[in-house]
């Protein structure tokens, strides 16, 4: 994908794993998801009850399998043998995982997302050759625990500022509500988890996050 596919894909992001589906089939939520207009998945299976081992690669091919026959890219957070094992589009890694510039060098066929949470973080990761940052937490957020201290739209206006031209979403804590403001901060779009996760209807979600963040 080159750079502009790559922002539109960005628009509304749904990052999720079993953990976050409430006992809900994920593959359900997920297919809900799709139908409501997400444009970009992230399998992050982590928190309490996570899959491992054949389980979890065995979720991440049913879940591969509908983003590949609907057209959405499909990132792996993390973890770039399960990446290569599911072929998927692309990895996420953040700030504790493995450094940047060599997961680009051994996936160089991937797109490479990295978590930034300033602008000097941004620009290391645009150095490092990531395709895209993810930037949070924006509000506060009940679903990553480690996540770091609320930096609000005003850090991504900052990295704009600062000359930071990849594309960019936004995460953590973001609804429909709030959405517009991540956007019009200079993020091409949003990430979410909860927002889709635990809605009644995740395909409702997603089309109301979708019209609010267009
Ligand atoms: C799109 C997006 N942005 C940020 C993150 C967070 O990544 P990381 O900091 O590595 O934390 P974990 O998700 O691994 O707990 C993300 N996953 N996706
Ligand atoms: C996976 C993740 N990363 C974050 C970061 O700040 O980097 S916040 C987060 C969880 C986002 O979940 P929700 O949409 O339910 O708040
Ligand atoms: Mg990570």
């Amino acid at each position: 994908m080159n750079e502009q596919q790559i922002r539109q894909a960005l628009r509304l992001y749904l990052v999720m794993g079993s953990p976050n589906c409430g006992g809900a089939d994920p593959v359900r939520v997920l297919e809900a998801a799709i139908a409501g207009g997400i444009t970009m998945f992230q399998f992050r299976e982590k928190g309490a009850g996570a899959l491992q081992g054949q389980a979890r690669l065995a979720l991440g091919a049913r879940l591969r399998r509908l983003c590949a026959q609907h057209g959405i890219p499909f990132i792996v957070d993390d973890d770039e043998r399960l990446a290569l094992e599911l072929a998927a589009d692309g990895i996420h890694i953040g700030q504790e995982d493995a450094p940047a510039a060599a997961v680009r060098e051994r996936l160089p066929q991937m797109i490479v997302g990295v978590s930034a949470h300033d602008p000097a973080e941004a620009s290391a990761a645009m150095a490092a050759g990531a395709d895209y940052l993810g930037v949070g937490p924006q509000y506060a957020t009940r679903t990553k625990l480690d996540a770091r201290e609320v930096r609000g739209p005003a850090m991504i206006a900052r990295m704009r500022e600062a000359g930071i031209r990849l594309p960019l979403v936004g995460i953590g804590g973001i609804d429909a509500g709030n959405c517009g403001a991540v956007i019009r901060a200079g993020a091409d779009g949003v990430a979410v988890v909860s927002a889709i996760t635990e809605a009644r209807s995740p395909q409702e979600a997603a089309a109301r996050l979708l019209g609010a963040c267009l």
